[in-house]
């Protein structure tokens, strides 16, 4: 079956020093990773540090964002060679906020995918609804339309190797998550979406997560569900405790 898959996005917040005691404070308490995949993507400042205070201990750490191309004249940004080189293993892609906030667009969503992909990072592919799209009654076709633009070009194994993180964009810092059962609804159509793409068998083997004011309260009800392998998680996975208890819901569903 699908390996869990818990992810904090710390967004800008933490200088280095306060990443760097997080990752003392927890690094030896991370459930073991044959049966979770424990990752926090934090500020590309700390992820050299990170990176190093989590060597040997089932942390994992990844980046925010990343450009597509290897190298070049692209002021301020970081390539995904550069993220190997520092021992980066996950990348978000697509977020709401940089589509909403820097430009991404399903186009550059589906460069980056591909680049994290050959540069072996394990990207995890943002998608999901405003309010008004919600209202509108158009959820599923905006989220297939960024499923399939995402994953355009990508073969069956490549494809197994992303995990999607399903974030509703009125759900996200506002306290006000999807009902478990809305979000697992959303979560299966891209199921759905994914085996029409590809197979039954590769849709099958791709985690997709649910994202949007995830806390220790609701994640057990958000894992329990059948479609949902997991939660990308960001203001309460900024305090030591709370992503310890976060990824302790692996354990209690
Ligand atoms: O955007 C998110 C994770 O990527 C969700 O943020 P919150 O958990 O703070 O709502």
């Amino acid at each position: 079956m699908r390996k869990p898959i818990i992810a904090g996005n710390w967004k800008m917040y933490k200088t280095v020093d306060e990443a760097k005691r997080f990752a003392e404070e927890v690094k030896e308490r991370i459930p073991s990773a044959e049966a979770i995949d424990s990752v926090i993507c934090v500020p590309a400042i700390a992820l050299d540090s990170l990176v190093k205070e989590a060597a040997g201990t089932d942390l994992k750490i990844g980046a925010q964002t990343m450009h597509w191309e290897k190298e070049g004249a692209y002021t301020g940004e970081i390539s995904p060679s550069q993220l190997n080189a520092l021992g980066v293993e996950y990348v978000i892609i697509g977020h709401s906020e940089r589509r909403a906030m820097f430009g991404e667009t399903d186009e550059t969503v589906n460069k980056k995918v591909k680049a994290a992909i050959r540069h072996s990072l394990h990207p995890i592919v943002c998608v999901g609804e405003s309010i008004e799209v919600r209202k509108g009654g158009q959820t599923t076709a905006v989220v297939r339309s960024e499923i399939e633009k995402a994953f355009h070009g990508l073969g069956e194994e490549e494809a197994s190797r992303i995990v999607v993180a399903y974030e509703p964009i009125w759900a996200i810092g506002t306290g006000e998550s999807a009902t478990p059962e809305d979000a697992d609804n959303v979560c299966e159509t891209i199921r759905n979406v994914l085996s029409e793409l590809y197979s039954e068998t590769t849709a099958n083997s791709i985690r997709i997560q649910y994202g949007g004011s995830v806390n220790e309260k609701n994640i057990d009800s958000i894992l329990a569900m059948p479609h949902i392998d997991g939660a990308l998680v960001g203001g309460a996975s900024l305090d030591p405790e709370s992503f310890l208890n976060l990824l302790g819901a692996v354990k209690r569903v």
